[in-house]
């Protein structure tokens, strides 16, 4: 049996069986055998033949931002309109068959937004170009899903099961787990906080499921079975994510109040012109840029040309965001070199 089987029948197996307490641990099992068969698929060297790369497009700018969607929901019309790369759009389906990057300038960050073909069920097994496109969307500093505001929301839950299969965890933060492999003294099991979605049978039915028998673990998040298991596979990544509802001029202003109200949701109508604006906006706030102005000794900051960074930059990322030297050469700040820049701060360096 390939991979690819072993995950049906175990998906199979797992809709077959009842959820209750006494099914629990069998259930924890086999989520555990999933989520390991899952990342063996995703492994560049795997047997199963796809390479889990993404498409080679170079990173520019200062962020990078993904845009996943079914066909036709009008990911290029977006690109087209928000940058000055033209993409191809077009009433058919997956007129885009490759990773098309943008740029939006917007208050002096060059953000690069990655048009990427349209993916279908099952992209996360390799049904189409769908594997290198979630690749590629593990690359960027933040997803956006586009949607089809005339669509089933039906859709939206499809994409999230892509990207969750293949280790994307959206708006969420990492499990708050201490885990740490040890090579002999047993497991020791620690929780601060009352455990209510999974416990301590579970996780140990789990932790001998990976043959991990001498380890600590700390929980101090009241966390699920499923987060458990990102915690001991580790290589999850926990993205910003906006859902972004495209042709509302097609929609009642009923449906369109129902979909702006939810989070992280953004409705926009690339042929109408429609809320684009707030859009960039949006996608600014969501990827925490902040703007540094420098200023030379007895001159006034140089507002033109602002160094922009992820925020929790320091002022070493300032030094390295104008040249490479300048760390190395560094002397002081008016403040110390691991300070936490915030937005429009000004920074003069000096240096030896
Ligand atoms: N009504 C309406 N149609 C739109 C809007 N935006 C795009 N479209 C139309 O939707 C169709 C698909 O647009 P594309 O930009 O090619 O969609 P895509 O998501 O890039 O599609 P693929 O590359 O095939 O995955 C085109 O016919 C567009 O004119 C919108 O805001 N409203
Ligand atoms: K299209
Ligand atoms: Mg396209």
């Amino acid at each position: 049996m390939g991979i690819v089987e072993k995950i049906k029948a175990i998906e199979e197996e797992m809709a077959r069986t009842q959820k209750n307490k006494a099914t629990e641990y069998h259930l924890g099992l086999l989520k555990a055998k999933l989520a390991r068969y899952r990342a063996q698929l995703l492994e560049p060297t795997s047997k199963s033949g796809a390479t889990g790369s993404g498409f080679d497009v170079q990173k520019s700018g200062d962020a990078r931002v993904a845009l996943i969607g079914f066909p036709s929901v009008g990911k290029s019309t977006l690109l087209s309109k928000v940058t000055h790369t033209a993409s191809e759009t077009a009433a058919y389906e997956f007129t885009t068959l490759t990773a098309i990057p943008g740029v939006i300038e917007y208050k002096g960050a060059r953000i690069q937004l990655l048009d990427l073909p349209g993916i279908v069920e099952g992209a996360s097994q390799g049904r189409g170009r769908g594997r290198q496109v979630v690749s590629t969307a593990k690359t960027a500093d933040l997803i956006l899903i586009m949607l089809d505001a005339t669509k089933s929301e039906e859709h939206r839950r499809l994409l999230e099961f892509e990207l969750d299969a293949v280790g994307i965890r959206l708006n969420k933060s990492k499990p708050d787990v201490v885990f740490k492999r040890r090579t002999t003294g047993g497991i020791t099991f620690n929780t601060t906080v009352k455990l209510t979605k999974t416990d301590e049978k579970t996780i140990r039915t789990i932790l001998a499921g990976y043959k991990l028998h001498n380890c600590d673990v700390m929980i101090r998040e009241d966390i699920t079975t499923d987060e458990f298991i990102d915690v001991l596979i580790g290589t999850r990544k926990y993205m910003p994510c906006l859902y972004v509802y495209n042709k509302i001029d097609s929609i009642t202003i009923e449906q369109l109040d129902k979909l702006a109200r939810q989070p992280h949701s953004v409705v926009i109508s690339c042929e109408m012109d429609l809320n684009l604006d707030y859009l960039i906006e949006r996608i600014w706030d969501e990827l925490k840029l902040v703007k540094i102005y420098t200023k030379k000794r007895g001159a006034h900051p140089d507002l033109s040309d602002p160094v922009c960074l992820r925020k929790g930059a320091t002022i070493e990322n300032v030094c390295n965001g104008v040249h490479r030297s300048l760390v190395t050469n560094f002397r002081y700040a008016l403040i110390c070199l691991l300070h936490q820049v915030q937005d429009e701060d000004v920074v003069s360096i000096f240096t030896k």
